[in-house]
């Protein structure tokens, strides 16, 4: 058989694939008052994408419309070979009609059910037999190492192990797409960071594709193959991990994986900044670029540091936080920068809200791209 991602093609690709070899191929339009999504996804079989945005992006109203629990006002949504959703055509497949698994963020296990009912219920519903369902469910329990918990109402479920239920339930129709609406945001931080390392073995065993909506950086990191970033409706930047926080295109990816990031105009290894202030950067771009270095790269001085080739501007101090062990310092100036530097700098710097200081950025930790 030939490997679909050495197939030769000019089009749009997922993940290495063409985007119309895809498992799922979706453009989404979904209009509401003051708002619309306008996003197009596809993801191949196996892959896990996360969908990261801020509050009020669209992440939710996306997987809605994915799951078939709001319809689309255009666009169109395939899965496998069916056609799901597609206005212009008059189609529209109800959701219990979907091959799609969906894990709510508080996962909404019936609370008069066992856990075993709980995830017999996909396949009965889908018009398995009581018998046949449940002896799916009690493999799918297996599955997710909750076997000696079949018989447990949910109210008797630790948030983690209600977190496994909800997912053996969505795996239990055998989805080609998988939906996770926030999957771990109801855990506190211990169980979150052992369900983590679970859901991330359990999405690799997954054969068809998954789909995370998540607010957490590093839910997205650890779990998902590649991450798309929403704002109002669209998607801003998409990619590998790797390439997403080396390369921020827009404030919130770049507060999102802590970088300082600035839009302006390069000439060569200098970029100027909105306001006239100018950088300097190891790379050489030409054009409109973006300008980003990380708050660690950041060296704060009471006077002017002399005779290095470095970025150095007067700046006020706005704002100290805790950071971790270090201390995450706002600054204000020519240009709002954020600055992290160990307690111990910061006593002997003084620093307080007002504070004067200089800040200082080699050009060897500071890059540029174009946008
Ligand atoms: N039931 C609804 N009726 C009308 N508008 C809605 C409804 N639900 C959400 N919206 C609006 O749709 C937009 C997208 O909301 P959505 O919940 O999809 O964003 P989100 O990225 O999931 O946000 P969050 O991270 O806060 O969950 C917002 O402007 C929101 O106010």
């Amino acid at each position: 058989m030939t490997d679909p991602r050495t197939a030769v093609g000019t089009g749009p690709t997922v993940g290495g694939w063409p985007a119309e070899r895809a498992l799922l191929s979706a453009h989404l339009v979904v209009e509401r008052p003051g708002f619309r999504l306008d996003l197009a996804l596809s993801l191949a079989a196996g892959e896990v994408v996360a969908l990261l945005g801020p509050n009020g992006a669209g992440k939710t109203t996306a997987l809605r419309a994915l799951a078939g629990l709001l319809p689309l006002h255009a666009g169109r949504l395939r899965l496998g070979e069916e056609v799901l959703d597609d206005p212009a055509a008059g189609i529209f497949i109800p959701p219990e009609r979907r091959r799609v698994g969906v894990v709510f963020q508080d996962y909404l296990l019936f609370p008069h059910l066992s856990a075993l009912d709980n995830v017999a219920f996909g396949p009965q519903a889908r018009g398995a037999s009581r018998r046949v369902a449940r002896a799916e469910a009690a493999r799918w329990l297996a599955r997710v190492d909750l076997t000696a918990l079949a018989r447990q109402r949910p109210r008797q479920l630790s948030g983690g192990q209600a977190q496994r239920v909800a997912l053996a339930r969505a795996m239990a129709v055998s989805p080609d797409l998988l939906l996770l609406d926030e999957p771990l945001a109801a855990l506190d931080a211990r169980t979150r960071m052992e369900t983590r390392a679970r859901l991330h073995h359990d999405l690799r065993t997954h054969e068809g594709a998954t789909l995370l909506v998540t607010h957490d950086p590093l839910d997205a990191l650890v779990l998902a193959d590649r991450l798309v970033i929403v704002e109002d409706g669209r998607i801003v930047q998409e990619g590998d991990a790797a390439s997403v926080t080396a390369r921020p295109r827009t404030e919130y990816v770049a507060r999102l994986v802590g970088l300082n990031l600035y839009r302006g105009r390069a000439d060569g290894h200098t970029v100027t900044l909105p306001g006239g202030f100018a950088m300097v950067a190891d790379d050489e771009v030409r054009g409109d670029a973006f300008l980003a270095f990380p708050p660690s790269a950041v060296a704060l001085h009471p006077q002017q540091p002399a005779g290095s080739p470095r970025n150095t501007w007067a700046a006020t101090v706005v704002g100290v936080l805790p950071h971790g062990d270090h201390l995450r310092v706002e600054l204000d100036g020519p240009i709002r920068a954020a600055a992290e530097i160990t307690p111990a700098a910061a006593a002997q710097l003084g620093l307080l809200p007002g504070t004067e200081v200089w800040a200082a950025v080699k050009a060897t930790e500071t890059r540029a791209y174009p946008y």
